[in-house]
């Protein structure tokens, strides 16, 4: 028994999955959507929203099967990649009625989402007075902002001015089962901000409305208004006991890297590193030395998701791709023999598809530390089978051990 490092890309789909038709960015359906496999056939093809030539290069990633896997999820070549793996890949696919954070990331724990989450209808307003009339309570201002569907950069364009003026927070929504509020860290205030969340996020959930987040922004009109690091996700508890449930339950550490501590309540945590990703990989490589024997170490990194899939972005989205490679590499480096990686993602977020919500896809499963061999196309909750098996404590959710 030696540790566990699981990586969760936010959004690094590889296409293929069976039930896209039945999701939406607008009004059209996910069926097609691939993010690493159009990321790699934009680059290849020189277009000019990748701002570069030439192929993508993950030398790491594809070196674990990466290219393999995108072949085997949906049967695209992705050029640039494919070479011969020295790991284990497979494709996962998602079954959950979700394809939001917490949905693959609950699912990838062993967890399914039993009920349908709550998804505000697309009108303006889309949010019921009741909510907006608790909004306004737990703000204390006469009345909210936004309240429509956004994109969140473009919506604290739109809104910041008036906020700045009236103090009144910007409150808005996406496909996703969620409740965004931003609000400036110095005008509302941070604290303000969190407490306004904490009090409307138990009426959410009773509702089924999977997260309130806040958008903490700064700025001012002269200079432009940029989101900062304190982004803080008020999410549903899962309804079941989770990996990381279990491998705290068996007196084991779990060490929470970026946002795995708010997607999960904070439940079977045990330490927590934030910041932006690239303080995310130095906190991995830190825990490459510190995490004890039989630990799990859980990580999302979420600028894939944030800064590029959402802004549909390919070129910053490869950008991003290639830079994570070479940190994978480093940390590989620097783990134990006998050591777990599990590389994969939580759904999909293709820069090169219509509007600027999440794909349904299906995800990369890539494992450093099980020989190389194919893994096929397995579950999400597999991922959470696989690694309560190596790890050699009870078993989370009804997945398969790829082992
Ligand atoms: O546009 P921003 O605010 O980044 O919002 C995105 O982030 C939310 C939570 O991850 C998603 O629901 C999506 O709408
Ligand atoms: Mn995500
Ligand atoms: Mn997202």
């Amino acid at each position: 028994m030696t540790r566990a490092f699981v990586i969760v890309l936010d959004s690094v789909g590889i296409g293929g999955a069976p039930d896209a038709d039945r999701f939406f960015n607008g009004s059209t359906p996910d069926t097609g959507a691939n993010t690493l496999g159009h990321i790699a056939q934009a680059c290849a093809a020189g277009r000019a929203e990748t701002g570069r030539s030439g192929p993508l290069r993950l030398p790491v990633l594809d070196g674990l099967g990466l290219g393999r896997a995108v072949a085997l999820a949906s049967g695209l070549e992705a050029p640039g990649l494919g070479a011969e793996p020295t790991g284990a890949w497979g494709a996962a696919t998602e079954h959950s009625a979700g394809k939001d954070t917490p949905t693959g990331h609950w699912e990838l724990a062993g967890v399914p989402v039993p009920w349908d989450w709550h998804v505000f209808p697309k009108a303006d307003p889309c949010f019921p007075p009741e909510i907006t009339r608790a909004l306004c309570e737990a703000a204390g201002t006469e009345g909210i902002l936004g309240n429509r569907y956004a994109s969140g950069t473009l919506i604290i364009e739109e809104e910041a001015a008036a906020h700045m003026r009236s103090g009144w927070p910007i409150c808005y929504t996406s496909v996703d089962s969620v409740l965004q509020i931003a609000a400036h860290e110095e005008r509302f205030g941070l604290e303000r901000l969190y407490a306004m969340c904490r009090a409307v996020a138990p009426m959410l959930h009773e509702m089924k409305v999977g997260r309130v987040i806040a958008r903490p922004f700064v700025g001012d009109e002269a200079s432009g208004f940029t989101r900062t690091q304190n982004r803080k996700d008020f999410a549903i508890e899962p309804p079941a006991p989770t990996l990381l449930d279990a491998v705290q339950g068996a007196g084991r550490q779990v060490h929470a890297v970026g946002k795995i501590g708010d997607i999960f309540s904070m439940r079977g945590v045990d330490t927590l590193a934030k910041g932006d990703d690239a303080a995310l990989m130095d906190a991995l490589d830190r825990l490459a030395g510190e995490a004890g024997e039989g630990d799990l170490v859980f990580a999302n990194l979420v600028e894939f998701d944030s800064l590029w899939g959402h802004r549909r972005d390919p070129s910053g989205y490869a950008r991003a791709l290639e830079w994570v490679d070479g940190r994978i590499g480093a940390l590989i480096g620097r783990l134990r023999e006998g050591d777990l990686l599990l590389i994969t993602a939580d759904h999909g977020n293709d820069p090169t598809f219509a509007g600027t919500d999440h794909t349904r896809e299906r995800v990369p499963v890539l494992a450093h530390g099980l020989g190389v061999r194919e893994l096929g196309i397995c579950d999400f909750v597999d991922v959470a089978a696989t690694v309560t098996d190596f790890l050699g404590v009870p078993a989370a959710g009804q997945g398969h051990s790829l082992i």
